[in-house]
């Protein structure tokens, strides 16, 4: 089984701000991109990692590609992220049975998270990291709530989100035309139910400033 790993870091960083992605921004000694990256480099289930970066920072992409071995190849993303993933999936055809499709954004995954999604995505074809809810959710349009929805079936979803290559394939084919916000969603729309891991908040996605605090203190205090 060949299984190859998808690194989506083709985002421009809108919410958060200024002019370097904030995948490319430094957190301590190394950028945010390498957190993961270093992880998936690690294991032995990886056997390789495309990486999808924006118009403009190639030089970046050299360079991770230079040091990181199981970097095979990188490109350029779309303007979306699933034209990104849908551009990766292309690359990837024919080359692995097993994909592993993460947001360079999120920095704090584990080996054992990794692993553990692709030992179960043999039995249940699409997994992927989550958390559940710990508050009240309710369900709000326009500033006024709606109702309230059932946390105990409320799940915030994660990456990395990982596949059966060929069953994520048909999925971005035959709803090309959408955008979903994650990849999860093109392979429910065929009507599999995938396998949540409950997982840690630490891998939480780096979207505003306010996540960037948190990230620092995490490094800073030694907790990664
Ligand atoms: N066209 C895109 C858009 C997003 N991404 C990646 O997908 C992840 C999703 O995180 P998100 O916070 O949505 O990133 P951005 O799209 O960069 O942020 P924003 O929506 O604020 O512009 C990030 O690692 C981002 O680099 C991508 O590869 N290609
Ligand atoms: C894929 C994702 O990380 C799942 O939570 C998330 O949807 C990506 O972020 P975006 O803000 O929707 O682009």
């Amino acid at each position: 089984m060949k299984t190859c790993a998808i690194l989506c870091a083709a985002g421009k960083g809108t919410r958060f701000g200024g002019n370097t992605p904030k995948q490319f921004l430094f957190l301590k000694n190394k950028m945010i991109i390498e957190y993961s990256l270093e992880v998936f480099e690690k294991s032995h289930f990886i056997d390789g990692i495309v990486l999808l970066v924006p118009q403009g920072f190639e030089d970046i992409a050299r360079y991770l590609k230079d040091k990181f071995s199981k970097v095979i190849f990188w490109d350029y993303g779309g303007n979306e992220r699933a034209d990104t993933v849908k551009r990766g999936l292309e690359i990837l055809k024919g080359e692995c049975d097993i994909v592993a499709i993460h947001d360079s954004a999120r920095p704090f995954i584990t080996l054992e998270l990794l692993e553990k999604l692709i030992a179960d995505v043999e039995t249940h074809f699409a997994v992927a990291p989550g958390i559940l809810a710990n508050d009240t959710v309710k369900f709000v349009v326009d500033g006024h709530i709606q109702n309230t929805l059932p946390r105990s079936n409320i799940c915030l979803i994660q990456t990395p989100q990982v596949f059966k290559f060929d069953l994520i394939y048909r999925g971005y084919e035959m709803f090309k035309n959408e955008l979903f916000t994650d990849d999860l969603q093109y392979v429910e729309r065929l009507g599999i139910k995938p396998k949540i891991i409950e997982n840690s908040r630490i891998n939480f996605k780096i979207t505003t400033k306010e996540d960037l605090l948190i990230a620092e203190a995490i490094v800073e205090k030694g907790y990664w």
